[in-house]
């Protein structure tokens, strides 16, 4: 029965990785990487309904099984923490694309993390739970601890930046790009390691995002551009208005913009079977920014 119908929304922002550097294949068969990952304020949103039965359920059916359901796993990792017979019932607007490199799975599961800490009174640190998150995936890291962050390790070592948070326009190719494979191809070489970016408290400078871009490329876009002819052709349709880049394993591509009238002026010119969106970049996850 239903104890507690939690009636906020609770956020789970897309992200994107401005550049993405593979720096070598670890002997767990991940890759480490390079990476600076900014929040967009575009993204999902899920409700709790807690229950006194301990079961935990969902509402939304997004086509996957209930065993690889990210949202219902991060639930269940916290399950052997909660002393009474607290359940929860999950409902979700899904926004993002799956497959799409902008973080969907992995933002949702830390929504839930952060959600069923507080409503489930568990008093687990951010800490804490980006390293039980880690388990279902490299991204929920930097979205439990909620700010815009240089990354490596495969994005779990994080330091804080303060970016410019300029508009951007994400085009979203007609494709479902697995990570998996793109990091399995066999011409995925790995790059020397870039010098680390400076830390949010070593200076007050705000980062210009056309600099952080200028730093480095994406190097699993040319692998992406070579399997999917879609991702290759929204490329080369925004390379025409500026200069787009792929984010994660793809396929989506993101653009900053001068001003969102320019965003919204491509996204009405864009090719006919290619959604997308305008939203601004944002630097501190809108959960954090709720707690301050
Ligand atoms: C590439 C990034 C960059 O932010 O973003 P997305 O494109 O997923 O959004 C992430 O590192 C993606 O992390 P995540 O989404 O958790 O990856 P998983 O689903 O666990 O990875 C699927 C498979 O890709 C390979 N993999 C993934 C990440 C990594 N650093 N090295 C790898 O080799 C592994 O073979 C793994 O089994
Ligand atoms: N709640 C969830 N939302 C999205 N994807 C999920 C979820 N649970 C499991 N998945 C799986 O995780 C995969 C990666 O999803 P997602 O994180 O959205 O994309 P990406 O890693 O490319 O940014 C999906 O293709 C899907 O199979």
């Amino acid at each position: 029965m239903a104890i507690d119908t939690d009636n906020r929304t609770w956020p789970a922002p897309a992200k994107i990785n401005l550049f993405l550097h593979v720096t070598g294949k670890r002997s767990d068969g991940y890759h480490d990487l390079q990476t600076v990952f900014q929040f967009l304020d575009y993204g999902d949103e899920l409700r709790f309904t807690i229950t006194d039965n301990g079961a935990i359920t969902r509402g939304y059916d997004l086509g996957f099984a209930l065993e690889s359901d990210l949202c219902l796993r991060a639930a269940n990792l916290l399950k052997p923490l909660v002393t009474n017979n607290l359940g929860v019932h999950i409902d979700m607007i899904k926004r993002l694309p799956m497959g799409g490199g902008l973080g969907g799975g992995s933002s949702d599961a830390a929504t839930v993390l952060l959600a069923l800490n507080s409503l489930w009174k568990l008093g687990l640190t951010r800490t804490q739970l980006a390293d039980i998150g880690l388990q279902l995936g490299a991204d929920v890291p930097v979205f439990v601890h909620g700010h815009a962050a240089w990354a490596e390790g495969i994005g779990e070592l994080l330091t804080p930046l303060r970016l410019q948070e300029p508009w951007y326009l994400v085009l979203i190719p007609p494709v479902s790009v697995s990570t998996g494979e793109i990091f399995s191809n066999k011409h995925l070489t790995a790059t020397p390691q870039m010098k680390k970016i400076r830390a949010l408290d070593e200076g007050d400078d705000v980062i210009d995002i056309e600099t952080l871009l200028s730093l480095g490329d994406n190097q699993l876009e040319p692998i992406v551009r070579a399997e999917y002819p879609e991702v290759n052709n929204v490329l080369e349709w925004l390379g025409q208005h500026g200069n787009p880049r792929m984010t994660g394993s793809g396929g989506c591509v993101f653009m900053a913009l001068s001003s969102q009238q320019q965003g919204l002026q491509l996204l009405a010119d864009k090719p006919l079977n290619t959604a997308g969106f305008v939203a601004k970049g944002m630097n501190i996850h809108p959960l954090l920014m709720s707690e301050a």
